[in-house]
């Protein structure tokens, strides 16, 4: 088999102590390619040779049929002597460079790489693939290194960049998880994994034909998806304001008929504020933080806010699977990592979710944004930003939404949103908002509630910018700004009004305003410049 024409897409590794009871291994082992696997390992810790090289010499006569390449896990020994077409070897196993004297000339060699270092020296060596891992936990195998987490693969997966050297992530990966998992370990630079590895997503089922299909289907969805260097735009032509300002109209419109309901965890200071700014825009909220109902609130919820201005540890364990369950639905997702840079302790909590689950928006100031990416470019002082803005925020904006594979909103006296490859600056706004707790939390809320409606919008009319292989159907760029300009320009509303004597009067009279913005007066006032 030439190496070029392997398709690492769906990579099997066997784990036959896992099959249901009764399932015979070779009879899975055909389902699973009839589904649609695509590479095959053979692992097997605990065989004798001569039983593993039964089991070897059986699968590759299997293999042979569906012309996949069959690969021995570690014993070099055995793939020479059933004719397989290579080998996965560790990092305490033979060195490739032994591997490839022993094995016949195009042996296909992969090697397991669990860092930077690791994957380095893999390049070095020669391997064909590596497999990157373990991205999430997993009851497969005790596992004696830290996760990479999916944030680390895509960290890693720039190494490839100018090499031919395939990539597989490994490690906990299941049809809940792949999509966001392909998503997001896309690099900086767009560079993407070739394929997923698995076993237990296959191997337990009792029909694993219709497990690899599933798996299949989703790998080749995001394959067929828009160019990864582009960031996450979906419009194929360039944004125009006038572009931008007619969807933000049909958002608008929108939001009042559809209703959408915004879960959002979010601090105890702001709660009733930003449910009653997302009832003023016409979503509606539910405020929900026990873990136990993530899973339903997922399957009712339009969007998910999540915001750790507050945390404590059971809203933390909710934020965890909230975000888990939505991103399965491929429901937005909005991350205000509120004070991240003020202690350790929220560092690590939003490394945490970001490696847990992909967030579709993340919104912050200058300071929780430096923090995020550990530039100490902008300092902060508390849940605000200290001295001065990023030299260059249009470059940090557009990097690091492709580094986070999101939207990144940054927020300050002029907003800057950027989907990697356009950035958008919105100039509106009232000094007003700056005097009154809770009015970034609040705009997270917009922004969760237009994102939930550009999702209903997309899955309602796919040609709205659905595309099936996208983690978040819909434009979420577009709704970005659009839950941005609102609040501002309804800020602007209220700050001018008879009623409105300083901060104390302003928060009310903007939650009025909000309820009676129309289109026609964000259009009127709206300040936006693309680059
Ligand atoms: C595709 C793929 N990636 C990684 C591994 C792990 O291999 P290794 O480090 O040799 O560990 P064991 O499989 O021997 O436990 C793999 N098998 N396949
Ligand atoms: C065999 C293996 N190697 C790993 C690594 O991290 O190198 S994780 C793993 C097990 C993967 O099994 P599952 O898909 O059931 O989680």
């Amino acid at each position: 088999m030439l190496q070029t024409s392997i398709d690492y897409s769906l990579y099997l590794v066997t784990g036959r102590e896992l099959l249901p009871q009764g399932k015979d291994y070779l009879q899975s082992l055909e389902e699973s390619l009839e589904g649609g696997v695509t590479v095959v390992q053979i692992r097997e810790k605990k065989a004798e040779t001569a039983e593993f090289l039964d089991i070897a010499s059986k699968s590759k006569d299997i293999c042979a049929r569906y012309n996949v390449p069959l690969l021995i896990n570690d014993r070099i020994d055995i793939a020479l002597a059933v004719g397989a077409d290579g080998v996965h070897i560790g990092q305490t196993d033979m060195p490739v460079s032994i591997a490839r004297k022993l094995l016949p000339k195009d042996s296909i060699i992969g090697v397991s790489c669990n860092t930077i270092e690791e994957l380095e020296m893999a390049i070095k060596d020669g391997a064909d693939y590596v497999g990157i891992g373990a991205v999430y936990a997993t009851q497969t195998k005790d596992l004696v290194k830290p996760l990479v987490g999916v944030r680390g693969v895509g960290s890693m997966l720039r190494l490839l960049d100018g090499t031919s050297i395939k990539a597989v992530a490994i490690g906990g990966i299941n049809l809940k998880n792949v999509l966001r998992t392909l998503h997001g370990t896309v690099s900086e630079t767009g560079h993407a994994l070739d394929g997923i590895a698995v076993v237990s997503a296959i191997v337990t089922s009792i029909n694993p034909r219709q497990a690899a299909a599933d798996l299949a289907e989703i790998i080749r969805e995001f394959k067929k998806g828009p160019s990864l260097t582009r960031g996450l735009s979906i419009s194929t032509n360039g944004y125009t304001v006038d572009t931008i300002i007619n969807s933000i109209t049909t958002l608008m419109k929108s939001i009042r008929i559809l209703n959408p309901l915004i879960h959002q965890i979010t601090n105890n200071v702001v709660t009733t504020q930003s449910a009653n700014v997302t009832i003023a825009l016409g979503a509606s909220p539910i405020m929900a933080t026990t873990a136990d109902e993530m899973s339903d609130l997922a399957e009712i919820c339009g969007a998910l806010l999540v915001n750790i201005g507050t945390l404590t540890p059971p809203a933390y364990a909710g934020m965890l699977k909230a975000g888990f369950h939505v991103n399965a639905l491929k429901k937005p997702v909005v991350f205000d990592p509120v004070g991240v840079g003020a202690t350790e302790f929220r560092k690590k909590v939003v490394k945490d979710l970001l490696d847990k689950w992909q967030a579709t928006v993340i919104k912050g100031n200058a300071g929780e944004l430096a923090a995020l990416v550990g530039s100490n470019e902008v300092a902060s002082k508390g849940v605000d930003t200290a001295g001065e803005g990023f030299k260059d925020p249009v470059l940090f904006v557009k990097t690091l939404a492709r580094r986070e594979r999101c939207i990144i909103v940054l927020t300050g006296k002029t907003d800057y949103i950027s989907d990697g490859h356009t950035c958008a600056i919105l100039n509106n706004g009232h000094q007003f908002l700056g005097e009154i707790t809770g009015s970034g939390c609040a705009t997270g809320s917009c922004i969760a509630s237009y994102c939930a409606v550009a999702s209903l919008l997309a899955r309602a009319d796919r040609k709205m910018g659905a595309i099936p292989g996208q983690l978040v159907e819909g434009d979420m760029f577009v709704a970005a700004i659009a839950g941005l300009l609102v609040f501002n320009v309804a800020a602007e509303f209220a700050a001018v009004r008879g009623d409105v004597k300083g901060p104390g009067t302003f928060f009310p009279a903007l939650v009025d305003e909000l309820a009676s913005l129309t289109p026609e007066k964000v259009v009127r006032r709206v300040k936006i410049q693309i680059v």
